[in-house]
């Protein structure tokens, strides 16, 4: 029904017209509700789900839930649903993705589609921009929810995992898209099912979910093992980069957040190293390594990329300005970066279960999102996710003025008129939110503030713990605010009376994002609900943003460029060159998007299959785990008889044969003489008798108190060690894939074939793993554990 009903939302404006039928419907029942008193409201919980038993499906009931849902707030938060939330809570609850303005109050819209679905008692998720959000939404709007009879659970990262059941066998879970997706991935590690903490993939909300499936589109989620690897060399390579010199020694192409050596830094290197050419395939480690190196001196960035807490490296997400919690560089680049900053240097790390956001997100029997800058990527929804965008009207008109853009030629200009622009505002006593793009920029533009004594907050991410406080206080009169993207998605800053009057919250962008979406979020702290507020970005030439164009085509207008006495741009047309330097920056992170998408998709279907044979065996019960192992023993000794006596030659290889036997059947007697006479089928049915013995010595050791759960973790940990080198081996080849083709053939057909030839190899190989090891593991006295 939902793909039917996604075709329909194509149709947006006919969409539209029918959504507010429905609300209108919602609408003529609340008298109705009104009438009811609290215990009436809860009950109706049991209500419709009486109906639902009975056979009756949600769209009948959907207008009935909403009114209760409204009926609820209006008594718990005060707060009545306008219309347009009505009308977003029916595009999420039907799976689409509803475009509400900044501000229009979708956290209380996703209250009505998730009562309605939890309804049917298998859980609905709602995700969150962060775990500020996460908590804050839990604990206002899991009031409406309580209310009526619903339990709802908080989702966030550090918690045991006894919590974390419980966080999931609520009616309604809150928390981030990384907490699930971590959730996730160390559930399908787990060696006994009852230490899963998810207990299904039913329903998810995405609140901004253009930040998960686009923004985040690129990193996936990581689950690493230490692999243990020496340190010395992270730390030799790291010093020797210090006297690296750019443009002599290495390049850095920003575009592609690359450094590479030029001539003279390999002939440094070889000689240092007292090598040939670094190049060779022997020296593939130091090359790594030392790549590496020259990574985390040339591009990364403390304070932009990184930053050190506690002498930990966190990492930072440049879309939210967030630590990414639980996540780290991969490939020896963390170590690498600890090295440059003196730190102590973890065990590198080696893949043991990854999955990409989207990807996780798919799991869902069905997804929806809201957010406020979907429109842009309407398109890459629909064909990359079949998820469609309808755009809800606002409630109240928009009254923020959105001021144009100052685009200065250079820094200075553009930092001397954020100052000047800075202190004229605040004399009128409104209060202004300055948007940078990294810590260090906020700490740049602090200095200059401190200089003409304007007092500031500093929000970023070493602030965070300050974070509800430092927002609190964001919409007051005569307050200044410094942030990074922290104060982006999400953040609801609530203006005093009198700021009101004064025209509303200022906002000063001071640089323009590689996505316009994000713009529009920082703009989008200002004029919500219809409040008054004005936005104006003040950029320079020089921005970071402007190294991602193409440096031919900036010279050139460079060339070009008349500036007034302070330095402003006035042309040619300086917001048109703006504009078309980020939809260039944007098409080609669309295109490496995509390009990820497609290699992700062999390894998702992998995975799935993974998942799927490891639940197998986590669910079954000792007797049947038996037949189990012995099926794959089974398949095994098959697999090795045809290997050894194809079908079509007269030239079996009986030795061969017997000695790959005999690893499985050590204790076996059998002679060359033997065999060499015989045909095929009497070999495999001597094969078999001797699993057939196999499988008695297995009802034996049944008797050995717990054996069911050794014999699983014995299986498990083979699926997983096989599973994870083969992770290993498929990054190598994804590293491989280029964008452009090999010759006259498809890179991603080449790629998906190889891809399922490794893994059926890697099938193969765990059954001849636990073939070969079962016995040794029996007689060691079943001591093998899963951890190795
Ligand atoms: N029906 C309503 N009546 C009155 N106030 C409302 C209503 N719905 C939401 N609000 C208020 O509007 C403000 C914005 O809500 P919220 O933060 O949920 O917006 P949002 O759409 O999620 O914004 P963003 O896109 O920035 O995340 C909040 O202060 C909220 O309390």
């Amino acid at each position: 029904m939902l793909t039917g009903m996604k075709k329909f939302f194509k149709e947006s404006s006919k969409d539209l017209k029918r959504i507010y039928k429905l609300a209108d419907a919602v609408n003529r029942l609340e008298g109705e509700y009104e009438r009811c008193s609290d215990q009436e409201l809860k009950r109706m919980k049991d209500k419709f789900k009486c109906e639902l038993d009975a056979g009756k499906n949600m769209s009948e009931i959907q207008t009935d839930a909403f009114a209760v849902v409204r009926e609820a707030s209006k008594r718990v938060l005060k707060l009545r649903h306008h219309d347009v939330q009505l009308m977003g809570g029916f595009i999420l609850n039907e799976g689409g993705i509803a475009q509400m303005n900044t501000g229009e109050g979708k956290t209380l819209a996703a209250t009505l589609p998730s009562y309605l679905q939890a309804l049917e008692g298998n859980g609905v998720h709602i995700i969150t921009a962060n775990q500020y959000l996460a908590r804050r939404d839990k604990e206002l709007m899991g009031q409406i929810h309580e209310f009526l009879g619903l339990t709802v659970g908080l989702n966030i990262s550090g918690m045991e995992a006894a919590e974390k059941r419980e966080a999931y066998v609520a009616d309604i879970t809150y928390g981030t898209a990384t907490e699930f997706g971590f959730d996730y991935l160390r559930d399908q590690m787990v060696l006994r099912r009852a230490e899963k903490v998810q207990r299904g993939h039913n329903f998810v909300i995405v609140d901004e979910i253009d930040s998960i499936l686009i923004d985040e589109a690129r990193t996936p989620l990581i689950i690493a093992g230490h692999s243990g690897e020496g340190t010395a060399l992270h730390e030799i390579t790291a010093q020797f980069m210090k006297s690296f010199i750019k443009d002599e020694d290495y390049e850095v192409s920003v575009e592609s957040s690359a450094a590479y050596f030029t001539n003279q830094g390999a002939s440094k290197i070889e000689r240092a190293f007292g090598i040939d050419n670094l190049y060779d395939l022997e020296h593939r480690e130091l090359l790594h390594n030392i790549s590496q190196a020259l990574k985390a001196h040339a591009i990364m960035k403390r304070d932009v990329d990184y930053i050190i807490i506690d002498r930990r490296i966190s990492l930072i997400d440049k879309f939210t300005g967030r630590v990414m919690e639980g996540r780290s560089f991969s490939d020896g680049l963390q170590q690498a970066i600890e090295a440059k900053e003196n730190l102590e240097i973890s065990a590198e790390n080696e893949t043991q279960a990854a999955i990409t956001l989207q990807n996780y997100f798919r799991l869902y029997q069905s997804m929806s999102g809201m957010t406020g800058s979907a429109m842009p990527s309407k398109a890459e929804f629909w064909e990359t996710y079949q998820l469609p965008v309808i755009e809800i009207p606002t409630n109240k008109p928009m009254i923020r003025s959105d001021e144009p853009d100052l685009i200065y030629k250079d820094e200075i200009g553009k930092i001397n008129q954020i100052v000047t622009a800075v202190k004229r505002i605040h004399e009128e006593g409104r209060p202004i939110l300055i948007g940078t793009t990294s810590i260090e920029q906020s700490e740049k533009i602090s200095v200059h503030l401190k200089r003409v004594e304007v007092k500031h907050q500093i929000l970023h991410a070493k602030t965070e713990k300050d974070e509800a406080e430092i927002i609190a206080k964001a919409g007051r009169k005569n307050e200044v605010m410094l942030a990074t993207n922290m104060a982006g998605r999400g953040t609801d800053i609530l203006l005093d009376e009198a700021v009101k009057n004064l025209g509303g919250l200022h906002i000063i962008g001071t640089e323009r994002h590689e996505s316009n979406r994000i713009d529009m979020q920082l703009r989008g702290r200002a004029g919500r609900q219809g409040e008054p507020g004005s936005t104006q970005f003040i950029i320079s030439l020089e921005d970071e943003l402007f190294d991602y164009y193409d440096e031919e085509e900036m010279e050139r207008y460079l060339k070009k460029i008349k500036t007034d006495e302070t330095g402003l741009v006035v042309s040619p047309a300086p917001d048109k060159f703006v504009r078309k330097v980020q939809e260039t920056i944007e098409q080609q992170h669309q295109a490496s998007r995509t390009h990820l998408f497609k290699l992700e998709q062999a390894l998702n279907e992998q995975s799935t299959i993974i998942y799927a044979m490891r639940d197998r065996i986590l669910d079954l019960e000792t007797e049947r785990l038996h037949t189990a192992l012995l099926e794959y023993i089974e398949k095994y000794i098959r697999r090795l008889v045809v290997k050894y006596y194809p079908e079509h030659t007269d030239e079996p290889g009986p030795s061969a044969l017997i000695e790959e036997l005999s690893f499985v059947f050590p204790s076996l007697d059998w002679q060359v003489s033997d065999f060499g006479k015989l045909d095929v089928h009497l070999v495999e049915a001597k094969a078999m008798g001797a699993l057939a013995e196999m499988k008695q010595r297995l009802e034996i050791f049944q008797d050995a108190k717990d054996c069911g759960n050794q014999l699983r973790t014995f299986i498990l940990h083979h699926i997983d060690a096989n599973w994870r080198n083969h992770l290993d081996e498929m990054n190598g080849l994804k590293e491989g894939v280029g964008l452009s083709g090999y010759g006259q053939q498809d890179p991603y057909m080449l790629f998906e074939k190889e891809a399922l030839s490794r893994f059926n190899m890697m099938l193969r190989t765990i059954e001849e793993e636990i073939s070969i090891h079962f016995l040794e593991y029996m007689e060691s006295g079943h001591e093998e554990s899963g951890d190795g």
